[in-house]
């Protein structure tokens, strides 16, 4: 297998805080760096006098490196978009969820064809700024069949597919309370059994505050039928007020509770004693004119934080990683070290991943290069894009 040294490297973010050559903190930064990478993993990394030869070389001309942003949330599988919602939005009508019926009439009348060129067009904006691996949900089919072609499509992108079927309860079942009851129940069953072959995660909207989205209860028989079919838990929890969704994800050991815009000191506690991660999304508080979370209760609590983009076509149409973390680090009160950490190791974590994120032999040649000396510069040129991720394999 061919190996490639990349030197030239200014300041080396590698994720790992033992590295002997490393500054000690999370980010295990090592200035003026090498790494050498061997087909798609890492084999070496440290200080660049010290570094082996390879078979190729590939100068950065001192360049940052990090490692590829893991983008653990998004959304990808939609045709159409809500550019008159959000315009609605910033003139003061809040969002609350019913225009998840607009995106899933589209995405239901659009081929199979359609929808893969959609993901794969997003897929590749997300790359050009720096993100590696994405995880992607359905979520706009809410029908057996067009829920299993959503996570096959997905699948075609990436490992990281997650089941959505109780993103909303969809118009055709909204009547009535029994009708209400029959959606989960097909979510539950023959929607999950046709659509766990093509998914790692089961997600659901646990909201009380949206009347199309799912009660605590409901939430956790779906998660529960997902866990018996073999799919690991994530939740969308607390984003359009205070509720039950944090505590069932931590309850249930869900990987990632997500959004957390309104947090009691309860659920601060409960993530603390749990393995759940609680996944924050700067872009959706940003484009639904929302108060964003602060994310100093969580890190001082000691809870793992991850950052990602939630690209979807309602809440935030952005794919950037730089403006995830931009956004982070001027609102949420979140360092650029923390905001990155977030964005990589944190959202590796929400993924229970030890092979992304970080930059050590064994891992995945993940790779992203910034056009500025440092990482300091992801927060402090927000807009300008630097980041882009590299693939030596
Ligand atoms: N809130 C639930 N789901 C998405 C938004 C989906 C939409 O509005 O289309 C989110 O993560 O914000
Ligand atoms: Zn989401």
């Amino acid at each position: 297998m061919s190996t490639t040294l990349v030197t030239g490297i200014a300041e080396l973010v590698t994720n790992d805080p033992t590295h002997p050559d490393g500054d000690g903190s999370p980010l295990g930064v090592i200035e003026h760096a090498a790494v050498v990478t061997e087909g798609d993993r890492i084999a070496w990394v440290g200080r660049a006098q010290d570094a082996p030869d390879a078979d190729e070389r590939d100068d950065l001309d001192g360049r940052a490196l990090v490692p590829a942003f893991v983008d653990s949330h998004s959304h990808l599988v939609f045709a159409g978009d809500r550019s008159a919602e959000f315009a609605a939005r910033m003139t003061g009508t809040p969002y609350d969820g019913g225009g998840i019926a607009v995106s899933m009439a589209a995405t239901r009348a659009a081929s199979d064809d359609e929808l893969r060129a959609l993901v794969g067009r997003r897929v590749a904006e997300m790359r050009a700024q720096g993100t590696g691996v994405v995880e992607i949900k359905s979520g706009y089919g809410l029908s057996v069949a067009d829920e299993a072609r959503a996570l096959r499509i997905a699948r075609e992108f990436t490992d990281e597919t997650t089941f959505l079927g109780a993103h909303v309860v969809p118009p055709e079942f909204r009547s009535d309370d029994a009708s209400r009851a029959s959606y989960v129940a097909l979510v539950c069953g023959e929607m999950l059994q046709a659509c766990a072959p093509h998914a790692r995660w089961i997600d659901v909207f646990c909201e009380p505050h949206s009347e199309f989205a799912f009660t605590a209860d409901e939430s956790g028989q779906i998660l529960t039928a997902g866990k018996e079919a073999g799919l690991e838990l994530r939740v969308h929890g607390n984003q359009l007020g205070a509720g039950p969704g944090v505590q069932l994800a931590a309850r249930l050991g869900a990987a990632s509770v997500d959004h957390c815009t309104y947090l009691t000191d309860e659920d601060i506690a409960s993530l603390a004693g749990s393995s759940t991660v609680a996944t924050l999304l700067p872009g959706v508080e940003f484009s639904t004119r929302s108060p964003y979370p602060d994310a100093r209760r969580l890190l001082d609590a000691g809870v793992t934080v991850a950052l990602a983009s939630d690209c979807n076509p309602g809440t935030c149409y952005s794919s950037s990683m730089p403006f995830a973390i931009a956004v982070a680090v001027r609102d949420m009160g979140m360092t650029p070290a923390q905001a990155l950490h977030a964005a990589t190791a944190g959202a590796a974590q929400s993924l229970r991943r030890d092979d992304i994120g970080v930059l050590r032999p064994g891992a995945r040649a993940e790779l992203t290069v910034l056009d500025a000396p440092s990482y300091l510069h992801l927060a402090y040129r927000p807009g300008v894009p630097i980041a882009r991720r590299i693939d030596l394999g």
